[in-house]
């Protein structure tokens, strides 16, 4: 079957859902979507895996709100995700699918009140979004009942495995039926994956999106080496060169994000962080006014790394390069979404530059290098942008009020004088305030960094970790899946 030519009406999809997928704007199956939505609508187990933001979380919504039966009272599909904000985002794109259907989606998260929770599930939803810690507390407490769950959805299933929840995950899924549907999905599939899929699993098809890099052509790529104290000049300089409209900068650890983001602050940026150890209703007023346009600069850990959709992402800043390839995939596939263009700057020290290497070699893509700026093209950029704006008054506005002004002016000083006044005076210059980071230690390369890591890596109490887990690997010591890139299709037990 040609996917590339597969409509939406081709996957014999009923009217309700349709209507609604319609309603979302889809015009046609992404080719995740295409090659998914028969698979699970004939109930096989499929492991997805596609670039970022090529519309995985419908490539599962669909055919799970299709087998969704309405009249009945039960739970009967679970979606685990790994972050709270992914769980909130999951349940909203579920609720849209299955909105003429009127399938009932309910989210179910850590930090939020359970005594809330449990007077939503008495409501009766159909399908649960959760992350795994909360969802098992609920299966304990007896207020969650699996025992009607047909389909379960594992989104990200790589990263809950880093974060060590794949017990949580095991006690979830003992809870639901065996011969449930399970589906996985993921920009990145490492090859530990293959655990959870013989444990969960049967039989289950890979469908994996034929492309020559794990990156989607649209993200311009760039690196920038500079001294880690000269970091942050250059990051404001890139931000008024590139005037982003919405940009999120990722930090390494939980202190960096809250320096950074106070410093961006200090110097004029509408700026906040995002982290773990933030309260929850922290963290979700910050996104919703990131979203909406009230802050431009969203700085973050990895914990916003994954899966999240945010409309209007031009530019993602790698201010302290990513810890392993993987986490660089999804970091920077925050732009670029729905074939949109996006441009990530990764910036690394001296000592960092083998990581962008060994980031290249596993994306199958080239990085460009890219000068930092100087502060004179910063102030130059800035210069242009006041240009641009008078030109567009000298076209469009009405000036004969200030005319009068002008001329007295211009029988004072000199012509270019006054119109450099304004330009100066219409001009951010780039603002110096002093500002104080804390210096990172720099991320090593090969196996040298086993040890810190997990010392100082973002997933330590960024996630509740449960267990001693720590089965993140570092950089040059992950064995890929080297078989079958580009298979568009293929049993997955035959490609071992
Ligand atoms: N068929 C489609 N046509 C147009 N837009 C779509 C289609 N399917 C999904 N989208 C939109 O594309 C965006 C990205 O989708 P989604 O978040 O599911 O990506 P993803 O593959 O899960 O990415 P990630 O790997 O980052 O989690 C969303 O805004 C979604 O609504
Ligand atoms: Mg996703």
């Amino acid at each position: 079957m040609n996917t590339l030519t597969i409509t939406f009406q081709d996957l014999g999809l009923s009217s309700s859902l349709m209507e609604s997928i319609s309603k979302m704007g889809f015009e046609e199956p992404s080719p995740i979507q295409a090659q998914t939505i028969p698979l699970a609508l004939q109930k096989k187990d499929v492991i997805g895996q596609a670039q970022t933001g090529t519309g995985k979380t419908a490539a599962f919504g669909i055919p799970l709100i299709e087998k969704i039966d309405v009249k009945n009272n039960n739970i009967q599909a679970v979606v685990v995700a790994p972050t709270r904000e992914l769980a909130i985002q999951v349940s909203e794109e579920l609720y849209k699918i299955g909105y003429h259907k009127r399938s009932r989606v309910l989210s179910i998260y850590g930090g939020q009140d359970i005594n809330r929770q449990i007077r939503s599930l008495k409501k009766n939803p159909h399908i649960i979004v959760g992350t795994p810690g909360r969802l098992l507390d609920h299966i304990n407490r007896k207020t969650i009942r699996l025992n009607n769950v047909h389909t379960m959805v594992l989104d990200e299933a790589d990263e809950m495995l880093n974060m060590g929840f794949i017990e949580d995950i095991e006690s979830i899924l003992s809870n639901v039926p065996d011969e449930r549907q399970t589906l996985l999905f993921s920009a990145t599939m490492p090859d530990p994956i293959r655990r959870i899929a013989e444990k969960f699993m049967t039989e289950p098809e890979l469908v994996k999106v034929k492309a020559k890099e794990m990156t989607v052509p649209n993200i311009t790529q760039y690196y920038l080496e500079a001294q880690e104290r000269k970091k942050f000049d250059i990051l404001t300089r890139l931000l008024d060169i590139q005037s982003p409209e919405l940009a999120i900068v990722f930090g390494r650890t939980k202190r960096r994000v809250d320096e950074l983001s106070e410093a961006l602050t200090l110097r004029g940026y509408t700026a906040e962080g995002i982290h773990g150890d933030l309260t929850q209703a922290k963290r979700m007023s910050t996104l919703r006014k990131f979203k909406e346009g009230t802050i431009e600069v969203l700085v973050a850990t990895d914990v916003a790394a994954r899966g999240l959709d945010i409309s209007g992402v031009t530019h993602v800043y790698n201010f302290d390069v990513p810890q392993d390839p993987e986490s660089y995939v999804h970091r920077i596939g925050r732009t670029g979404r729905a074939g949109k263009t996006g441009m990530a700057m990764t910036f690394v020290t001296p000592r960092e530059l083998d990581i962008v290497k060994n980031i290249e070699r596993t994306t199958k893509r080239k990085m460009e290098r890219m000068k930092p700026p100087t502060l004179d093209e910063a102030i130059e950029s800035q210069q242009q942008m006041t240009v641009e704006k008078m030109r567009s008054i000298i076209e469009n506005d009405n000036l004969s009020f200030y005319k009068r002004t002008a001329e007295e002016l211009l029988e004072e000083f000199d012509a270019q004088v006054v119109v450099a006044a304004a330009i100066k005076y219409m001009t951010k210059e780039p603002n110096s305030v002093e500002v104080k980071l804390t210096e990172e230690a720099p991320l090593y390369s090969k196996s040298k960094n086993k040890g810190r890591s997990s010392s100082n890596n973002r997933r330590k109490g960024d996630f509740n970790r449960r267990d001693g887990q720590k089965n993140r690997s570092s950089y040059g010591s992950r064995d890929r899946n080297k078989s079958g890139q580009g298979n568009k299709q293929r049993r997955y037990s035959n490609s071992k």
